[in-house]
């Protein structure tokens, strides 16, 4: 079993519990020592008991070794997080203290500032103050601050603080998880899809990433060498049989591959899963490797799904489904984000949404649109309901190959609803439930003269959803779309009329947003009209909250979303670009640019 995975420390969050340093006869800072030490363990332990890295393990959160009353102390504490490797700071305190001397000045930590609401000591006061500072030195903070005015021998830490602490800091783990990881591209642009065209720009300056670039010649190579792990070959084989059972076969009998070309298709499709694995991660169980042992580390990539390998050999979408997926042979196991297609900006979107929710993720062409009419007449008559009918229609989600097999909908919560489960939770029953969900049809071959296997679910079940998708715009740079909805339930006989009308062998996901009644979010049709791209990608949950707070940190602006403005949670400095939130983040994100260039 490969016992690689990412090479590179998972981010820390470090708390700075600053404090007013008076003392003498009534001696203030002695009066507040306690409670400020409380706020920073307090804050601690709900984020250690909150967030997970994507391997699962709790988020590590160290504390300064003092209160901060003056600068010497915010320069002890400086040089303790450097030692102790700290990314982000969260500055916490009950009382007036001295914005300047105190504050977080390393430029590239992420920061978010608790003031907390209680009028004994004036906490509020130096959240502002201090806020200004950083406003004034072009240092962006999040500001935290509880509606309501707590005791001050109340310890616990109000609701809406917990869920700014809470979509603070896993936003910020997540930016802080990407930096210093790379981005593996496997081919180059497939059907001229501009999103495989990859802009090194934009993973160095914005992700804080690096580009590496593989030719797919690579993976024939190591098959013809046998540079792959045996064992890892001959275990997926025996369970791929056992669990990966073929569907039907589309293609006109006189072209379709036999029994025998069938089988070695299978063989080479997860010879190809094998090393698109090893490229991007190493791969310790290389008797003949050498420097294939050590891999990319690559936190997401892309193949190019389609054309040129695939005119020739059998195609990647086995790769791209169990890749994407919350386990494979193995079990459970943390879900990679591997892109079809090519898609970087795609696989970005992916990898977003799961280092967000540690849940894998649905990549899929935006389709089609289908109106309540134009169901009616493709299925003698079938009326909408639901969120289909309140969003006036539908969206087609459906791409070959990257759709994890977790999006079936076939893994129930104990109320029986579908839920696509943090991956740490998913059990074997579980993963036989997708796989039972799953048929592997042999590939289209007008699409895939190469052959290869499709994998093939219908999403038949209704979840909270996310569809987002960042976009390049050339004079803006990055721009992120967000749609929160519903996959939806259409019944199996509607489902299959207007599946069919389409790509019957790959993975099926109906989709509606939850509509406003402005712009772009008038109805499902407006969403697909104002779409920027053919793909998008899906991610189990409403978390466009999450992705807003996560984009500002990145200086990457929202131009389309349907998220509840009491959601949006950005610097504080965003206000001072103006009340309108939209036109504020642009002007923001201009300003400050991207955190690595
Ligand atoms: C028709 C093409 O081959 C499909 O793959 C197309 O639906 C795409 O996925 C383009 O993104
Ligand atoms: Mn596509």
């Amino acid at each position: 079993m490969n016992n690689r995975r990412l090479i590179g420390e998972y981010p820390i969050i470090g708390i700075r519990p600053v404090i007013d340093a008076r003392r003498g006869m009534l001696d203030v800072r002695g009066s507040l020592e306690e409670q400020t030490m409380n706020m920073a363990k307090a804050a601690a332990e709900l984020l250690r008991n909150n967030i997970k890295y994507v391997n699962g393990q709790a988020v590590k959160v160290v504390i300064s070794d003092t209160t901060i009353g003056r600068v010497a102390e915010a320069a002890a504490c400086e040089a303790q997080f450097k030692r102790e490797g700290v990314d982000i700071t969260l500055t916490v305190t009950p009382c007036w203290c001295y914005g300047t001397e105190t504050m977080d000045m390393n430029p590239m930590t992420i920061k978010g500032v608790w003031g907390l609401n209680a009028t004994e000591r004036p906490g509020a006061v130096y959240l502002a103050a201090v806020l200004a500072a950083h406003a004034q030195k072009g240092l962006p903070a999040f500001g935290i601050y509880g509606k309501d005015v707590q005791d001050a021998d109340e310890s616990g830490i109000p609701e809406d603080v917990k869920e700014k602490l809470l979509r603070f800091s896993r936003a910020a783990v997540a930016v802080a998880t990407m930096k210093g990881k790379s981005y593996l591209q496997i081919g180059s642009i497939s059907m001229g899809i501009a999103g495989s065209i990859i802009n090194t720009d934009f993973f160095e300056e914005y992700l804080g990433m690096r580009v590496e670039s593989v030719d797919e010649v690579e993976i024939i190579r190591r098959i013809e060498e046998g540079i792959y792990d045996k064992e890892e070959f001959q275990k997926a084989l025996e369970w791929r049989k056992k669990y990966c059972k073929e569907g039907f076969d589309k293609n006109p009998k006189e072209v379709q591959k036999s029994r025998k070309e069938k089988d070695e298709d299978w063989e080479f499709v997860i010879k190809t899963t094998c090393i698109i694995r090893d490229l991007m991660e190493g791969q310790t169980n290389l008797p003949k490797g050498q420097e294939e042992i050590l891999g990319h580390n690559a936190i997401a990539g892309g193949f190019q799904g389609q054309r040129q390998w695939t005119d020739y050999y059998p195609n990647t979408d086995f790769a791209e489904a169990i890749m994407n997926s919350s386990f494979d042979w193995n079990g459970a196991r943390e879900p990679y984000v591997l892109a079809t297609e090519n898609d970087t900006l795609n696989a970005v979107s992916m990898l977003f949404g799961k280092l967000l929710t540690n849940r894998a993720q649905l990549f899929a062409d935006v389709r089609t649109y289908w109106s309540p009419g134009a169901v009616a007449k493709a299925t003698d008559g079938y009326q909408l309901e639901g969120k289909a009918l309140e969003a006036g229609g539908f969206i087609h989600l459906i791409n070959s190959g990257s759709a994890c097999l977790d999006a079936s909908g076939a893994v129930k919560l104990e109320n029986g609803e579908s839920v696509i489960k943090e991956w740490w939770n998913i059990t074997e029953k579980d993963q036989i439930a997708c796989l039972e969900a799953t048929t592997w049809n042999p590939a289209d071959l007008g699409y895939f003269r190469g052959s290869g296997y499709s994998s093939r679910f219908l999403t038949k079940s209704q979840m909270p959803c996310t569809m987002i998708r960042l976009n390049l715009v050339k004079g803006i740079g990055p721009v992120m779309q967000i749609a929160e909805g519903w996959t939806i339930a259409l019944p199996d006989e509607v489902s299959d009329k207007l599946w069919k009308r389409t790509d019957y062998t790959w993975p099926c996901t109906w989709f509606a947003p939850r509509t406003t009644d402005k712009g772009a979010f008038k109805t499902a049709y407006d969403v697909m009209n104002n779409w920027g791209a053919n793909h998008a990608a899906i991610s189990y949950g409403h978390i466009g909250g999450d992705i807003i707070t996560l984009c500002s940190m990145l200086r990457i602006p929202v131009c389309m979303h349907n998220v509840p403005e009491e959601e949006i949670f950005r610097p504080a400095v965003w206000n001072s670009y103006g009340m309108d939130k939209e036109a504020a983040d642009y002007r923001a994100c201009k300003a400050y640019g991207p955190m690595y260039k």
